[in-house]
């Protein structure tokens, strides 16, 4: 019989320790928010775009952001690309804290963490560079010194990533010699070229045809899945919505609902999409209920809340249904 060696005094102050820390919210994901504000000021008017947005995105996940004209999720994405800095609260995207980086970090962070793609097709590109010159450039640019080992490994990931995105004929064109679709193509794998963590995206498919727009969602589910990137897309694409797993809808600046998608088989045999909508729950225990749910039964101002045994009801507020029915007793 084998007996377990006793364990060490630091491996057991060890173990107390892990114990006693209370998990940290999100630890370990792609992307933590954690009650994340950005306050604008402008000509001493107050605009608060991100009013404590909470957002968890784990590891090689695909997430589209959806949400009304002016809700926030530009804000969010500027602020996870490292373009702008919360007011208040705490963001980190692959372990770096974006509250608490310098200059030289945030380049880094920016060469290295994560890869941007924009809407406008022009604004990814160079145009003096060819296809294969653009994606080669970012690698250049993080620092690695030019030898020959240096430029032959660039190739080999120039060459990977236009293949991966199909457009490995293309290498050297211009970006004016190539369609919007390709042009975007291209911009994913410039956005991929130093392998970032995660890869966002600002309304890519916003300038192209429905087809094509097909075609360029079909490369960011690739390149999440081949290149393990974790994906994070805003779009007013009902389709390019319609086709993740997971949808979350940013209102006044928060995070409200979401929607979580899985195939299912059938009694049938035949696969389909089961579809699920959620709402948000933060961390002080505020819900945001969908509007057309809160529009359907009136509700507005005051609802009452009930424990029961395996849910939380929320109804109309009674007292108000009563006074409307029954008006207060004036003087005889
Ligand atoms: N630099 C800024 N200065 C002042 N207000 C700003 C600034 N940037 C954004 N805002 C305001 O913050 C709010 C959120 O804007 P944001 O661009 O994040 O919304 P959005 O959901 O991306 O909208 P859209 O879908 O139209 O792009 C809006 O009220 C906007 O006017």
């Amino acid at each position: 019989m084998t007996t377990e060696p006793a364990p060490s005094y630091r491996e057991l102050q060890r173990a107390a320790l892990a114990a006693a820390e209370p998990a940290r919210y999100g630890e370990g994901a792609a992307i933590v928010c954690d009650r994340v504000v950005r306050i604008f000021t402008a000509e001493k008017v107050e605009v608060q775009a991100l009013q404590g947005l909470d957002l968890v995105v784990e590891r090689g996940d695909l997430v589209a952001l959806v949400g009304a004209s002016g809700s926030g999720k530009s804000t969010l994405l500027n602020i996870l690309a490292g373009l702008d800095s919360p007011t208040a609260g705490r963001a980190t995207v692959d372990g770096c804290d974006l509250l608490d980086m310098n200059a030289r970090d945030r380049l880094r962070y920016r060469r290295e963490v994560v890869g941007f793609v924009w809407q406008q097709t022009a604004r990814n590109l160079l145009p003096f560079l060819t296809a294969a010159q653009n994606v080669a450039l970012p690698m250049q640019l993080r620092g690695a010194r030019r030898t020959r080992g240096a430029a032959k490994r660039h190739a080999a990931r120039v060459a990977e990533l236009l293949e991966a995105l199909e457009i490995g004929p293309l290498a050297d064109r211009l970006p004016a010699q190539l369609s919007g679709g390709q042009q975007q193509r291209v911009a994913i794998a410039v956005a991929m070229a130093n392998n970032p963590a995660v890869l966002l995206a600002d309304e890519p498919t916003g300038e192209l045809d429905s087809e094509t727009a097909a075609g360029i969602f079909d490369a960011f589910r690739t390149v999440n899945r081949e290149l393990a990137a974790t994906v994070v897309i805003v779009t007013h694409d009902p389709m390019v919505a319609g086709e993740v797993r997971r949808t979350v809808a940013v209102r006044d600046g928060r995070t409200s609902t979401e929607v979580l998608r899985s195939t299912v088989v059938g009694e049938d045999g035949a696969e389909r999409v089961s579809e699920r909508e959620y709402a948000m729950l933060d961390r002080t225990g505020r819900i945001q209920l969908p509007r057309h749910f809160l529009a359907a039964l009136g509700m507005e101002h005051r609802v009452a809340v009930d424990l029961a045994a395996d849910r939380i009801e929320v109804r109309p507020d009674e007292a108000a249904e009563l006074s409307a029915a029954r008006p207060p007793a004036g003087p005889s």
